[in-house]
């Protein structure tokens, strides 16, 4: 029975997971928090799957490196430096690095990759986000993820085009430009419209999360697909098939 082990156990994520890995027939291999032995952990694992904090990833790679074993990150927040370090990872082992492990938003990247791809730049792309009152970064891996999918859509850089954080006199809205509003409050699990405004008409692209258990299943399903894969950077259309 392949054994996974948790970056990030005692989390909101953690939790889901290990409800997900005793679903699946998977056996636990054991948790790390801030401060824990990672390298321990690694060493015990199959698959190691990480919903942390963007601080831990440096260290949880190097881990995963050293034992040769995969691992699923879903911790977002993510910069540039971070994608980097997961690139020169994947050179030795299999990585699998998401904004949302969830079979829906997964569907829905590409739908807003189709849609951005057949109307014209004259469609405006605004992307709104929810979620609960505890999330610390802004805009969530998940609305990232979707506008990069309307850029790819359109085959121009997400980080030419992106607006985000209007505030004051800001000025007409640049033509092309992929926007980001985040909205936090409550117990939201995670909600993302993406909105393609044109003149007189728009549509509404959106996906709803009714718990966390959709991310925590994806999240085991990418980890036993990854560990029959060869080293490499991997995403959550190769594992679904879509
Ligand atoms: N890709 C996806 O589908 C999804 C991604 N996420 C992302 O997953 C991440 C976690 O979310 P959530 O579970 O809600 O957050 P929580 O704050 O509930 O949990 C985070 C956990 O990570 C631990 N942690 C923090 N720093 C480190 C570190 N340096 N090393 C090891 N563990 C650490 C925390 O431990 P301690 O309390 O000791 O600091 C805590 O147990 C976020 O980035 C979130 O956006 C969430 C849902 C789905
Ligand atoms: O922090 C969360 O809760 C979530 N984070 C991910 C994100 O940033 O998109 C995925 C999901 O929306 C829940």
């Amino acid at each position: 029975m392949a054994k996974v082990g948790i970056i990030g156990s005692k989390g909101r994520m953690g939790q889901a997971l290990v409800d997900a890995i005793n679903e699946a027939g998977l056996e636990h291999a054991g948790g790390v928090d801030k401060g824990d032995d990672i390298a321990g952990l690694a060493a015990a694992s199959d698959v190691l799957v990480d919903f942390s904090s963007p601080h831990a990833l440096e260290t949880n790679l190097a881990a995963c490196n050293f034992a040769k074993k995969p691992i699923v990150i879903g911790t977002t927040g993510l910069e540039e430096r971070h994608h980097w370090l997961i690139d020169d990872a994947a050179q030795d082992i299999a990585v699998l690095q998401t904004g949302n492990t969830s079979l829906g938003v997964t569907m829905l990247a590409a739908l807003v990759k189709e849609a951005a791809s057949r109307l014209g730049a004259d469609w405006d792309i605004e992307i709104v986000e929810m979620h609960h009152r505890m999330k610390v970064d802004a805009p969530s891996g998940t609305a990232l993820l979707l506008g990069e999918a309307a850029a790819a859509g359109r085959y121009v850089d997400l980080a030419d085009n992106s607006e985000r954080g209007r505030d004051g006199i800001t000025g007409a809205r640049k033509e092309g430009a992929i926007g980001f509003a985040s909205l936090r409050g409550g117990t939201v699990a995670g909600d993302h419209s993406v909105i393609l405004a044109g003149n007189e008409e728009s549509i509404t692209l959106s996906h709803r999360a009714e718990n966390r258990m959709i991310f925590a299943r994806g999240a085991v399903k990418a980890a036993i697909w990854l560990m029959q894969q060869k080293p490499g950077r991997y995403n959550m259309p190769e594992v679904l098939g879509l």
